[in-house]
């Protein structure tokens, strides 16, 4: 989704896989060396600039030697006295040709490798900081506006050195023809080159502001329309919401068309500028007797100098939306762990970086609340989380279990006390917003958000998480999660859909969860990784995460299941906000209180019974 709070944020285009290099490709990525590709792009940049304003003065120069030819022809003299101009229409023809060529070349060359890399940039710096971000978000980021660092360039910088070269090309013929000229075809050239683009660009903010909203609007409701067709289908509300996803669309074609008018009007009034210049420099060179070849050159020189400057207002709406668009790519890349690293956080050590070794997580008064007024969703939970233990929430509904687990993760605000993870350095950090909460992010982290698998192969999700994972380590990661036989029958480099068209409820939430095995962080938070999985397969999963050798690394997972805690080294009970229970399997079943209670249910139920007894 584009973001609704930025008026210049355009609408995502149809989603484009979102391709992740291949081992090969990252490996290639590695050594590339990224000073030889700066210069790269530098040497072409430069290239194409100076073949835009060649392509402009040869422009400018076939049409003065073009005019000249035609008048003095007009006057019939001898074929010799207008073999120079003839030479000089058919070079200037050819070299115009060339130079335009070369500079488009040149230019969609270097503007899409900048975009490339670009969007490889963005890629490596959203990567590490795992599955916290929703993936409409990050695909809006990748396509959308990475697209504005090409046209920064093609639409911006090449337009905006064109015009320059047209207004000195101009400048220049008038000086050598009618210096008293210089100063009207300035005026008339600035005129159109500075005011009506500065004008266009404030009504582009102005415009867009407007139909943000309206793009917001329709973005929902498309969504909606997407994600909730079987529901609505089921619910018999499909024509209604059709019928105001077409309102939206046609609010937001209306604000558009509008704005369409207002930016035609300012490439209508530089035309106006254009022609009442040209119409004043014949009067003046008449003035002052020019000459019919003098003033048909002139006036056709001025002519032609606007050509390059009647674009700007267009290029200075989409420096506009270029700007917004960098803003918010930089604004990504600021927030990214690489870039963490060079703010401390007001931390002692090494500023930003993550802590190193074993990671104790102490969890001091944590109370968060949605809403003011509104019951605390946490209320005053302290706990310690020590490295290498396998620690189960478990809790009624509604008890705060994937609160804690964002807490944890750094997503959620609280209102008093917090979480501080610790390294074995002694370097502390406090999970949360900003570059702290990042760092702290990188060593806690896992599958704390909704599952969400990208338009990409099953191998490319997974190497989100970790983008130098070989090959054995995507199979440990799928096995843990209980999908190799899944994947030996989809194929690994098969394109799973951004929706999770392609792939069951369950299936998605084992890719999410083989990705978060795969991150492997110091931390590793899981929230109902079971979730959407029958009891025989959950049981499977959780028996399979829990028998891994867990080392330092400490496993938080959320979950309604009581099966198979036994294996768990701690488990803490939430109810209302609170920890009510804390211990072992054996200890809690001992006690009477919610967890005796739940596990009493399950077995039960039945359906694990045969454990209980095994157990028992
Ligand atoms: N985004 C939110 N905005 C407002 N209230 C919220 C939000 N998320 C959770 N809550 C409220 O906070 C409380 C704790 O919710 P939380 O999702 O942490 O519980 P939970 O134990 O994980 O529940 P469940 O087991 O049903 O997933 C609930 O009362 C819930 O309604």
């Amino acid at each position: 989704m584009n973001d609704p709070q930025d008026p210049t944020s355009t609408p995502a285009p149809t989603p484009t896989p979102l391709t992740i290099p291949t081992t090969e490709a990252r490996g290639m990525a590695r050594t590339r060396k990224p000073g030889a590709s700066d210069a790269g792009y530098r040497g072409r940049t430069v290239w194409a600039v100076v073949c835009g304003a060649l392509a402009t003065w040869t422009g400018l120069g076939l049409t003065a030697a073009a005019a000249w030819l035609i008048t003095r022809a007009a006057g019939q003299p001898p074929l010799s006295a207008l073999s120079v101009a003839i030479v000089a229409v058919r070079a200037c023809a050819t070299l115009k040709g060339v130079f335009r060529y070369s500079e488009r070349l040149a230019g969609h060359d270097v503007a899409l490798r900048a975009q490339a890399a670009e969007r490889g940039r963005l890629f490596a710096a959203l990567a590490p900081a795992g599955p916290v971000r929703r993936g409409g978000d990050l695909l809006s980021r990748m396509v959308s506006d990475s697209d504005a660092v090409q046209d920064l360039l093609v639409r911006c910088l090449l337009p905006a050195v064109g015009a320059a070269a047209g207004v000195t090309g101009a400048l220049a013929v008038a000086v050598w023809l009618l210096p008293a000229a210089v100063p009207l075809v300035a005026a008339g050239l600035l005129t159109a080159a500075l005011p009506v683009p500065a004008a266009a660009a404030a009504t582009a903010r102005r415009w867009a502001r407007r139909t943000a909203p309206a793009r917001a609007e329709l973005a929902a409701l498309t969504a909606d329309l997407a994600h909730g067709a079987d529901d609505l289908a089921a619910y018999g509300a499909t024509g209604r919401a059709r019928a105001a996803a077409a309102g939206a669309a046609e609010r937001l074609t209306a604000l558009e068309r509008r704005r369409a008018r207002a930016q035609a009007a300012a490439t209508a009034l530089a035309v106006l500028v254009q022609g009442l210049t040209v119409l004043a420099v014949v009067l003046l060179a008449r003035r002052h007797d020019a000459g019919q070849v003098t003033t048909a050159v002139l006036a056709l020189a001025t002519l032609v100098g606007f050509e390059p400057v009647l674009p700007l207002p267009r290029a200075a709406e989409d420096w506009v939306t270029a700007r917004a668009a960098l803003r918010r790519l930089r604004g990504t890349a600021g927030a990214t762990p690489d870039s963490a690293d060079s703010s401390s956080g007001g931390l002692p050590a090494v500023p930003g970086a993550s802590p190193a070794g074993p990671c104790t997580v102490r969890v001091e008064d944590l109370t968060v609340r949605y809403r003011p007024g509104a019951a605390p969703a946490l209320d005053g939970v302290g706990l310690v989380l020590r490295p290498g233990r396998r620690i189960a929430v478990v809790g009624p509904s509604g008890s705060g279990k994937s609160t804690l687990l964002g807490a944890l993760a750094g997503l959620v605000t609280a209102e008093r006390g917090g979480v501080v993870l610790t390294g074995a350095d002694g370097r502390a950090l406090r999970a949360g917003a900003g570059p702290e909460g990042e760092a702290a992010r990188r060593v806690m982290t896992g599958l704390v958000t909704e599952p969400y698998v990208f338009h990409a192969s099953l191998r490319d999700n997974l190497a989100l998480a970790r983008p130098d994972a070989g090959d054995a380590e995507l199979a440990e990661a799928l096995a843990v999660a209980g999908l190799t036989e899944w994947a030996g029958r989809t194929g690994w480099d098969t394109v799973l859909r951004e929706d999770g068209g392609s792939v069951s409820g369950g299936q998605l939430q084992r890719v999410a969860l083989a990705r978060a095995v795969l991150r492997d962080p110091a931390v590793l938070l899981l929230d109902e990784p079971t979730e959407a999985l029958d009891p025989e397969t959950a049981d499977g999963v959780t028996a399979r995460l829990l028998a891994r050798p867990a080392g330092d690394r400490t496993t938080v997972w959320v979950t309604h299941r009581l099966s198979g805690l036994a294996a768990a080294d701690e488990i803490v009970v939430l109810e209302e906000g609170r920890v009510t229970q804390h211990g072992t399997h054996d200890e809690l079943v001992a006690r009477p209180g919610y967890y005796r209670d739940a596990w009493e249910c399950e077995l039960l139920a039945g359906g694990l019974a045969g454990v209980g007894a095994g157990r028992d």
